[in-house]
């Protein structure tokens, strides 16, 4: 993909999260690897990486989706403040987060994160 290897170029869209620049009491480790993503996004997004190897880097900060990793058995995280917090997010489904992305793909520069909640506009947020 890199310009300087003869590749075209492109994007990179990394998955973080709410989770990636908000912090609450639950689940710090994902939290931790989120807030990582999310460096790494910037890092590597950097504008003088961009124009160097033409790889555009953005991320994604998705809110409650309703997916398997929030509605598997094996993944309930059984604490009744959590699961009273969970109830009142504003969830979103597959779809709209996809169809969120691709508005992302078209619009976003290089090291930036954009939050996707409960199926609103997109808003950039780094
Ligand atoms: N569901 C949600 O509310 C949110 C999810 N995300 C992020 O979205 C991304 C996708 O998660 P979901 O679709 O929700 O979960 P999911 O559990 O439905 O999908 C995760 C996928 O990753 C695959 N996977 C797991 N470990 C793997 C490995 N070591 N190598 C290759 N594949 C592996 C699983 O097989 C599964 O298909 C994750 O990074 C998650 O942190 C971010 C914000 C909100
Ligand atoms: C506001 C931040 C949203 C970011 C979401 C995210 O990135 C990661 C979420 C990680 C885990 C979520 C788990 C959710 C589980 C619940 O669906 C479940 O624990 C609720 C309890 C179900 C029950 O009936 O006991």
């Amino acid at each position: 993909m890199r310009k300087d290897k003869s590749g075209k170029g492109g994007t990179i869209i990394n998955i973080a999260s709410i989770y990636g620049y908000r912090v609450d009491q639950y689940v710090p480790v994902y939290q931790a690897s989120k807030f990582a993503v999310m460096g790494f996004t910037k890092s590597l997004g950097n504008i003088e990486n961009f124009n160097e190897f033409g790889v555009r880097v953005v991320a994604i900060c998705p809110g409650f989706t309703e997916t398997r990793l929030v509605v598997d058995p094996k993944t309930v995280i059984k604490d009744t403040k959590f699961k009273e917090f969970t109830k009142k997010q504003a969830w979103q489904t597959v779809e709209a987060v996809g169809i969120a992305a691709v508005e992302v793909f078209e619009t976003a520069g290089s090291g930036t994160a954009w939050l996707i909640e409960g199926a609103k506009q997109i808003e950039q947020i780094l």
